[in-house]
């Protein structure tokens, strides 16, 4: 029989690698453009993307023999998932692997708004002393809301709740016992978008969150509110966060995902109370690494027919 072969075209760590290397045939096509993908999908069994790749209805139309689309990472956004649904190509994650990495650049980010590390560190690399321009706020008794109290959501509460901030979160579906341990409260999120001093985002990109965060949520904000947004470009609108920031209502966002990726909205970015990275919550070396072995393994699993464990459809 001929092997299995597997296409890789956002990158991979060595040890997913070595792990599928053992079943299939691998080619790490890292960066491949769209027109490329189409013409060469046909001859695989197995994708494996991140983010960048789009796996339109198209790519899995031509995928004749495509039998798995791993995403190595959490978001299937990218994937056409009701497609590959009715075409019986099966979708696996990796959406354990980066969840402390994430949390950890959120926390990072509370610290940053809160104290304008960014802009003064910006200031001394001028030669400048600006020391007087500098009075942060203290995160010790502040109100963290978190939208999305999921696997990220959640570990941010538990890190939150250990520099002394009071938490409140709200979620869709299942309620993790972790809120009760950090002595957090789950609200509605009208509530949540009322009573935070900070607000941190942590839900899928969806039918319902898309938006989720307009000019009409930013008005019934507390006056001098951080946000952060880790989980997707879309949940917020960038024009209302924009106008919010110029009013003042919002007083720092800080903001690692983009309507558009590379951003475009360049006001947005360059605005002074905004902090922004390009999309790296999840890319720390452990993280990356574990998501290549968690996706490796799923994928060969999925081509050997064996029990899958983060199976999307
Ligand atoms: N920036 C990055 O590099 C990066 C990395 C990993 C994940 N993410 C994003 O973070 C998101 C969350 O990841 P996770 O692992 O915590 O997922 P998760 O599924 O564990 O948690 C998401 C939570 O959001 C809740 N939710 C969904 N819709 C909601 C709504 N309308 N209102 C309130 N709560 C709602 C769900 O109930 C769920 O508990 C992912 O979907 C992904 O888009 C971003
Ligand atoms: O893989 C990426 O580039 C981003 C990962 C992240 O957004 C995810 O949803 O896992």
């Amino acid at each position: 029989m001929e092997p299995w072969r597997v296409l890789v075209t956002d990158g991979l760590q060595d040890t997913g690698i070595s792990i599928l290397s053992k079943e299939a045939q691998v080619d790490d096509h890292k960066g491949i453009s769209a027109e490329e993908l189409l013409k060469e999908i046909g001859n695989y069994d197995a994708l494996i993307v991140r983010g960048r790749t789009k796996v339109t209805s198209e790519v899995i139309e031509a995928g004749k023999k495509l039998k798995v689309i791993g995403r190595a990472g959490v978001g299937v956004d990218n994937i056409d998932t009701a497609y590959a649904k009715e075409k019986g190509v099966i979708v696996v994650n990796a959406p354990t692997a980066t969840t402390t990495a994430v949390a950890e650049l959120a926390m990072g980010m509370v610290f940053a708004l809160a104290r304008e590390i960014p802009r003064a560190d910006a200031s001394m690399k001028r030669g400048e002393w600006a020391k007087k321009e500098f009075e942060g706020v203290e995160l010790y008794g502040k109100t963290l809301g978190i939208i999305g109290f999921g696997r990220i959501g959640s570990t941010v509460g538990q890190m939150a709740a250990a520099v002394g901030m009071r938490i409140m979160a709200c979620c869709l579906f299942r309620i993790p016992e972790t809120i009760r341990i950090i002595g957090g409260e789950l609200l509605m999120m009208d509530d949540i978008i009322e009573k935070s001093d900070f607000i941190t985002i942590h839900t899928p990109l969806s039918d319902e969150t898309r938006g989720m965060i307009n000019a009409e949520a930013f008005a019934r904000m507390k006056d001098g509110v951080y946000l952060i947004c880790t989980a997707r470009g879309g949940i917020i609108d960038e024009k209302a966060l924009l106008d919010a920031l110029n009013s003042g209502k919002v007083a720092g966002a800080a903001l690692d995902v983009f309507e558009t990726e590379p951003p475009v909205f360049k006001e947005l970015i360059n605005h002074p109370k905004v902090i922004a990275t390009p999309h790296m919550a999840g890319q720390t070396n452990e993280a990356q690494r574990r998501a290549s072995m968690d996706i490796a393994k799923e994928v060969t699993a999925a081509l050997k027919g064996d029990k899958l464990h983060w199976k999307i459809v």
